[in-house]
């Protein structure tokens, strides 16, 4: 059964579509890299799944037990958020705000959800530490903590390695497959960097001029893929 079904969909801002008549499915454990230009609309879809913003028409469906609120997000990190000045434990325990509801402080379970989420991104002895004083990769580690706590199911994360330098970059990918691999959460990554996507994701979704979605393999085959594949044997000469 679909974890999540995108049905026709069609999204964009004040009635104006970015993005046309888009459907795909995805399942538990799947790991979408959704791929395409600047402005093709990654990140409006991205906020459409999430409920961010509403869709013109068509429709997105959640199923297999994930409740809409249950999927967790990495935004495309501001320059207002890298000088945030708050601990790294406020910040991983901010994930948790959508379970408090009206209650104005964090329980001992949530408390433990933080600690357990930034042992497994390896964060654990940054937790006083302030955000805004620590490394890209480090805040990078911190901002997927605080996903963790909002889902054990699903993640969003809209180009989680952008500025990250390749070690930097190599560790997050690694962190993001063990989540996928080991805890069976549903990855969906904005990715420009397709050399990655085509290497971890089990699914690409391109969208473009052209749209293509289905898995790694048939993404290789597509005339998109095979561009691709041309670009990268260029590279490497
Ligand atoms: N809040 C907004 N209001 C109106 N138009 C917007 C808004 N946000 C984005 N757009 C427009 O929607 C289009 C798609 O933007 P989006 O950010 O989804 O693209 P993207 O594929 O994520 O781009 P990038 O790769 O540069 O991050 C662009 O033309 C953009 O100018």
């Amino acid at each position: 059964m679909a974890q999540l079904t995108c049905q026709n969909l069609c999204a964009g801002y004040d009635g104006r579509p970015v993005l046309q008549d888009l459907t795909f499915e995805l399942l538990a454990g799947d790991y979408l890299c959704i791929v395409g230009e600047n402005g093709s609309g990654k990140s409006t879809l991205m906020k459409t799944i999430l409920g961010l913003q509403m869709p013109i028409s068509g429709r997105i469906l959640t199923g297999d037990g994930l409740r809409k609120n249950e999927i967790g997000y990495l935004p495309q990190q501001t320059v207002i958020q890298k000088d945030f000045p708050a601990s790294v434990r406020e910040i991983v325990l901010s994930g948790c705000l959508g379970r408090c509801g009206s209650r104005p402080f964090y329980n001992k379970e949530e408390k433990k959800l933080a600690a357990e989420a930034m042992e497994k991104m390896q964060i654990t002895r940054l937790a006083r530490r302030c955000y805004r004083k620590l490394s890209g990769g480090q805040q990078q580690r911190v901002l997927l903590a605080r996903a963790l706590c909002a889902t054990q199911k699903m993640l969003l994360l809209d180009e989680p390695v952008s500025g990250l330098d390749p070690k930097v970059t190599a560790e997050m990918y690694t962190l993001i497959e063990k989540l996928n691999r080991e805890d069976g959460i549903t990855v969906i990554m904005i990715s420009h960097d397709v050399a990655a996507a085509v290497r971890y994701a089990s699914h690409i979704l391109h969208i473009g001029d052209t749209v293509f979605f289905g898995t790694r393999a048939d993404y290789l085959q597509s005339s998109q893929g095979r561009l691709f594949d041309v670009k990268k044997g260029g590279d490497s000469q």
